[in-house]
């Protein structure tokens, strides 16, 4: 990448990707915090919690994945040729395809990969987000990796070891679509959770430990790391793990499909952050209504019921099936532009 493409694209990731997240982040944790110590009781409506996944329908969430169409032949900096969108969507219907499938065969496995995968590409995400910002502190494969669990452990494990029942009854409604029970009683109680709660403050003290010794954006890295560990601890996981969809992962990767666009990136630096949003959104539109329409007709078919929790699970179960060949393209892209963890400059 050449210098001034490095310059914009750290400036794309820090406008887009990163200061309406923390911003965001921030306020929930402050108010979360706020509430819980008065004692006040919001009084909000059974469905609230559900808002901001419905919000990620069409804010950041969904569109971010239906640009998948062209981001690797951006990436690459090659025209985007119909070989390309054929390789795109062949690998759609083929992982996605297989994916559907896995959930009607085995539904509690299927549930366990979309928090495994989950878990990989939120991790995957910050790590290349961290990167564009010049961090220079993530030098070895090992930190890499290290990176890469913490990151998306905070969105898909902290929920878990303040919120085990609300957690429970998310994957539960996934499953229970399928006719299937999710029974692993020993992953809500006490003690596993307290271990795994221990294990994975230990890393996140490891991973920082190891890349403080190479300076570099190390601070930036650390107080997003607590203030994540922070929002998922007070803000219950509906509204945490929905926001973090939309403001965090979303947004960041929307900086990088910005960056890796000639056209979005030029937008950018002649006429600033929203020039460049609203280049890359406009991708965006044709596959998001595709997307919006396939999730109406899927909701449809299946005749579900239409309580927050039930469509919620549908949704995320559309998701999960998106999820998994959009990894794959989110991979190719990284391993074009020599990101992820095994980065030629990590060893
Ligand atoms: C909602 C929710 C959960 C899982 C959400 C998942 C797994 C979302 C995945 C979204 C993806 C992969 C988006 C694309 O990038 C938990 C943590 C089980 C429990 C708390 C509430
Ligand atoms: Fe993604």
């Amino acid at each position: 990448m050449r210098r001034d493409d490095a310059s914009a694209s750290a400036a794309l990731m820090h406008a887009v990707g990163c200061r309406p997240a923390w911003l965001v982040v921030a306020l929930l944790t402050a108010g979360s915090l706020l509430v819980t110590a008065s004692g006040v009781d919001l009084g909000l409506p059974a469905w609230a919690p559900y808002l901001p996944l419905a919000a990620s329908l069409v804010v950041f969430g969904l569109p971010h994945g239906a640009v998948d169409h062209l981001a690797p032949a951006h990436a690459a900096g090659r025209p985007v040729t119909l070989r390309v969108l054929v390789a795109v969507g062949g690998c759609y219907l083929l992982l996605g395809g297989a994916y559907a499938a896995l959930w009607f065969v085995a539904p509690v496995a299927a549930a366990v990969l979309f928090v495994a995968l989950t878990w990989l590409h939120w991790g995957q995400g910050d790590l290349y987000a961290l990167d564009a910002l010049g961090g220079s502190h993530l030098d070895s494969a090992g930190v890499r990796a290290g990176t890469v669990l913490v990151r998306g452990g905070l969105p898909m494990l902290v929920p878990l070891l303040r919120y085990p029942d609300e957690y429970r009854r998310v994957v539960d409604a996934w499953v229970a679509l399928f006719g299937g029970d999710l029974h692993a009683g020993w992953l809500w109680a006490p003690t596993t959770r307290a271990a795994l709660g221990v294990a994975f403050a230990v890393l996140t003290g490891l991973v920082l430990a190891a890349s403080h010794r190479s300076g570099g954006t190390w601070r930036r890295d650390a107080a997003e790391t607590g203030l994540l560990w922070a929002f998922f601890l007070v803000v219950p996981p509906l509204v945490a793990v929905g926001v973090y969809f939309c403001v965090w992962h979303s947004l960041r990767h929307v900086g990088r499909l910005a960056a890796v666009d000639d056209r979005a990136r030029g937008a950018f630096v002649d006429r600033g952050t929203l020039a460049a949003l609203a280049r890359t959104g406009w991708n965006a539109v044709p596959l998001t209504a595709v997307s919006l329409a396939g999730l109406g007709g899927v909701a449809v078919v299946a005749g579900v019921g239409t309580e927050p929790r039930v469509l919620a699970a549908l949704y995320l179960v559309v998701v999960a099936v998106l999820t998994l060949p959009h990894v794959a393209v989110v991979t190719w892209m990284d391993l074009v532009e020599d990101a992820g963890i095994g980065r030629a400059g990590g060893s």
